[in-house]
């Protein structure tokens, strides 16, 4: 999936990510700081049990609208193009899990390597994968790496630039974000001993990024108890490579999900972001006709989401460009009959794209008749194919609704 220009980092110089290629090589690093650094690769450890979530399920397989959490991470990072291979950590157990969901939501770029039994060891096993020369020749070693929990679907490409930009001039760079409360240290008979001062500190987040040689010597080097008890990958290369890591301000976006609650919290936002547009589409490039009048009066009523309108006869590539715009919510507007067929022609196109496979798509079909000529009960029962045609593309994640306006009554400045 190509990013769109909105996934674009605000940034100097042209962006290569423009680049058509998947995984496209960046110039070489040693040039000059806050260049690019050659080829990226990333490492997802997803090899935990979730046990702070409560379910049986782990944490990175839960459903988030019928989708698994983890997709969604792997949706984020693959529309960046710049970043060549992701390898994903898991468990022998859902190493078939996994394959199935690559193959489910067309994920690419992504190879498996089989978790350890800590998230260290996970990512160590990770990075091997990248280091060693694969017999399928398939993954190379990266010049810089970034290490990112699969649980943090929310990254975008403007952080993951920025700590890798930052790996490529300092070795190490990460994610941080101010402390929500105060980090106190207790003392043996659990009493306060004292509290650090909270604008002293900041969490540390993912995602985070290092010279691959770097992070890759440093877990080498790493003790059992450091793989066994250690959260934290940046300390690793301050002690074992005396690489102080670049620390740099992220998003609110890019919390952990750890408890039940972050999966609602996640639910809300994904649906947020997909609310946040909306295209109308109609059956004439009239400017002048009631489905465009329909979608200025929806942009005067919603001014905080993005609404666009298209003529649905546009020839196939141009209908592929309009749902490759990333958007999961249609007013399909019939204004001339109250007949399945344009309705049914429109849902074959979306049912063929890939939308419904990311996120469900919804389709507001809005009759415009004119009840004067036809009588309202008639024009209800000509209108029974809608509940059917409902039940059909709900199998394909395609939730279908239907609207009927009286033409003959509309005043569209409502
Ligand atoms: N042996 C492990 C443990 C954790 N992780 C991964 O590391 C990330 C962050 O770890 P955490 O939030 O602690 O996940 P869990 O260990 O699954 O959670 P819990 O501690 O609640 O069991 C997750 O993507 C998790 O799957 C991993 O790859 N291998
Ligand atoms: O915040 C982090 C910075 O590296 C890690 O995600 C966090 O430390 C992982 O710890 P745990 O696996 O116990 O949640």
């Amino acid at each position: 999936m190509e990013p769109g220009p909105r996934s674009r980092p605000a940034e100097p110089g042209p962006c290569v990510s423009a680049s058509p290629s998947a995984g496209a090589a960046l110039p070489a690093s040693g040039a000059e700081p806050g260049s690019r650094p050659a080829a990226v690769a990333a490492v997802l450890p997803a090899g935990g049990c979730g046990e702070r979530m409560g379910v049986r399920t782990p944490k990175q397989f839960c459903r988030v609208l019928g989708r698994p959490l983890i997709s969604y991470t792997l949706q984020a990072l693959e529309r960046v193009c710049w970043i060549k291979d992701i390898v994903v950590a898991v468990t022998r157990e859902n190493m078939e899990e996994m394959r199935n969901i690559i193959q489910r939501y067309g994920h690419k770029r992504v190879s498996l390597a089989e978790a350890g039994a800590t998230r260290h060891r996970s990512i160590f096993n990770g990075l091997k994968a990248l280091a060693e020369d694969q017999p399928d020749g398939k993954l190379t070693k990266p010049e810089v790496v970034i290490i990112h929990d699969a649980v943090r679907p929310f990254v975008d490409e403007d952080i993951l630039l920025r700590v890798v930009i930052a790996a490529n001039e300092h070795g190490a760079a990460g994610a941080i974000r101010p402390l929500v409360s105060t980090v106190i240290s207790p003392s043996a008979d659990g009493c306060l001993d004292h509290s650090l001062d909270r604008a002293q500190h900041r969490a540390s987040e993912m995602p985070q990024a290092f010279l691959f040689d770097v992070i890759y010597d440093a877990y080498q080097q790493c003790s059992d108890y450091d793989l066994e008890f250690g959260t934290e990958c940046l300390q690793l290369a301050l002690k074992y490579c005396h690489t102080k890591a670049k620390l740099l301000e992220g998003s609110p976006d890019l919390w952990k999900v750890t408890y039940k609650q972050d999966l609602y919290a996640a639910e809300s936002m994904i649906k947020e972001k997909i609310s946040q547009e909306i295209c109308v589409v109609v059956n004439t490039k009239d400017e002048e006709s009631v489905g465009y009048l329909l979608k200025e009066a929806l942009r005067n009523e919603l001014n905080c989401i993005n609404i666009t309108s298209t003529p649905l006869d546009l020839p196939g590539r141009d209908t592929q460009n309009f749902l490759m715009a990333q958007c999961y919510s249609f007013i399909h507007v019939n204004v001339v009959s109250s007949d399945s067929h344009e309705t049914q022609r429109f849902l074959s196109i979306i049912e063929e794209s890939s939308l419904p496979l990311l996120y469900p798509v919804v389709v507001v079909l809005v009759c415009f008749l004119d009840f004067t000529l036809v009588p309202l009960t008639q024009k209800m029962e000509s209108l029974v194919w809608i509940r059917d045609l409902a039940k059909e593309v709900k199998k394909s994640n395609v939730l279908l609704s239907g609207l009927l306006i009286n033409h003959s009554q509309l005043a569209l400045t409502v």
